[in-house]
């Protein structure tokens, strides 16, 4: 059946806001037409909701998240991180294989797909590992697991040490014109710290996890890439100088891309109140220096697109403390809120600038057909109330994770109703 989506406003190809009609059906955009005009006459039932002037995106693309299952549920299911994501705005999500079994085999694939079909929220487009296990000893077969529809291979969770390895990784990911994703972190550089080098760690005697055992991996990356001729994708960039080398990469032209998260572009680890693990994360909170850096990347264009790193663990787990909790913080369902209540509210960025590196971009990153508002592209969707001002209360996330730093915050800009093929996967209304 057709739905009419009347008054929604939609960011045109200038950038500005425009009343519109959208008529969704069959899983596609059938037309958007200007709400000046006439309703769009429809042939037979349909349905029809009035948006009011609520912004009406391209539904969000996240391909950097943490869904945890298969083997660790009790943090999250591929069902209830999906559901997260369309509380959050987001119809694509790009899932990591540090699950248990890691996703480094055909099977366990298939196993992600199947859940994610049963699960049937958002589209979910499965990683598989650089190297069995994410050991970083032997490859994987990558010709089985793009069989299988992983859609890129990475460690993340883990850097991959040896550089004859990554190597040998590139060569086989470029033969079969597939990216790598690298998590970069140089483990000799690292000595289990929790926490950035910097003030933060002075002030609690901790041990800091250096800018360079980031930047180390990035540099070494980008020379085999360039070597390889593989697609090379950098995850959550974090630091100053990780930037400069993708930037003067970029210049060369070399095929890399990089990502970047929300709390490395709004947080520093000036920030952290203290002792408290929802504030621990890998990459760590940085300077304020490289959280300008990585502003100034995203605007510049050498890092192409946000990513949340969505990763859920369990109460339990974050509350052993700064040391001995496992990093991570969920993203999803505060992503856009905190984006544009911190950057276009204060009037720093456009719109159309977020929305574009949360969509389209993203989209011609990983070659995916979302990502646009457009007659004939999938009726992806998403509806933002972006007047509406709410707290963050971890208590009303989809999201089995509570990690998060941001309880309390208020924030504009939440997404009150998701589609993905056209079919309503998340409202405000049904909560
Ligand atoms: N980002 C994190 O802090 N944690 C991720 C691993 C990762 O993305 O490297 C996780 O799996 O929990
Ligand atoms: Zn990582
Ligand atoms: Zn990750």
């Amino acid at each position: 059946m057709l739905q009419l989506i009347k008054n929604a406003k939609v960011i045109n190809e200038e950038g500005q806001l425009e009343l519109k009609h959208i008529v969704i059906g069959n899983g596609t955009i059938q037309s958007i037409t200007d709400a000046g005009s006439e309703l769009p006459q429809l042939d037979g039932e349909f349905t029809e909701i009035d948006a009011e002037g609520k912004l009406v995106t391209p539904g969000f693309i996240d391909m950097h998240v943490h869904l945890r299952e298969p083997g660790f549920e009790h943090k999250e299911t591929i069902e209830s991180g999906s559901r997260s994501a369309v509380k959050g705005g987001f119809t694509t999500i790009a899932c990591m294989p540090n699950t248990k079994p890691v996703t480094d085999s055909a099977d366990t694939v298939s196993l992600v797909l199947e859940k994610a079909r049963q699960a049937n929220l958002a589209k979910v487009l499965p990683y598989a590992a650089i190297t069995v296990n994410e050991l970083g000893r032997e490859l994987t077969d990558f010709e089985a697991l793009k069989e299988a529809g992983a859609i890129g291979y990475t460690d993340d969770g883990v850097g991959v040490q040896n550089a004859q390895m990554m190597k040998n990784a590139m060569k086989k990911a470029a033969v079969l014109g597939m990216p790598v994703i690298a998590h970069c972190e140089d483990d000799s550089l690292v000595k289990g710290a929790c926490v950035s080098e910097g003030k933060f760690a002075e002030r609690h005697g901790l041990k800091g996890i250096p800018n360079e055992s980031e930047a180390i991996h990035v540099g070494r990356d980008i020379l085999l890439a360039e070597a390889t001729g593989v697609h090379y994708h950098v995850c959550h960039v974090s630091t100053e100088q990780s930037v400069r080398l993708i930037r003067q990469a970029k210049e060369i032209g070399i095929k890399v891309t990089a990502e970047v998260c929300p709390h490395h572009l709004v947080l520093s680890d000036e920030d952290i109140p203290g002792l408290d693990a929802n504030w621990k994360m890998n990459p760590p909170l940085r300077s304020p220096r490289d959280v300008q850096a990585c502003i100034d990347g995203l605007r510049d264009g050498t890092i192409d697109i946000i990513v949340t790193d969505h990763a859920p663990h369990s109460e339990e787990e974050k509350a052993k403390g700064m040391e001995l909790a496992p990093f991570g913080i969920v993203g999803f369902e505060t992503a856009f809120p905190l984006l544009y209540t911190k950057f276009v509210a204060t009037g720093q960025w456009d719109l159309s600038f977020l929305v574009q590196r949360m969509t389209s971009d993203p989209a011609r990153v990983f070659g995916l057909n979302s990502g646009v508002l457009s007659a004939g592209a999938p009726a992806d969707l998403t509806m933002i109330d972006l007047d509406q001002e709410q707290e963050v209360d971890p208590n009303t996330f989809a999201t089995k994770g509570r990690n998060t730093p941001f309880t309390g915050w208020k924030l504009k800009g939440w997404p009150v109703k998701t589609w993905v093929d056209g079919e309503l996967k998340w409202s405000e209304q049904q909560g």
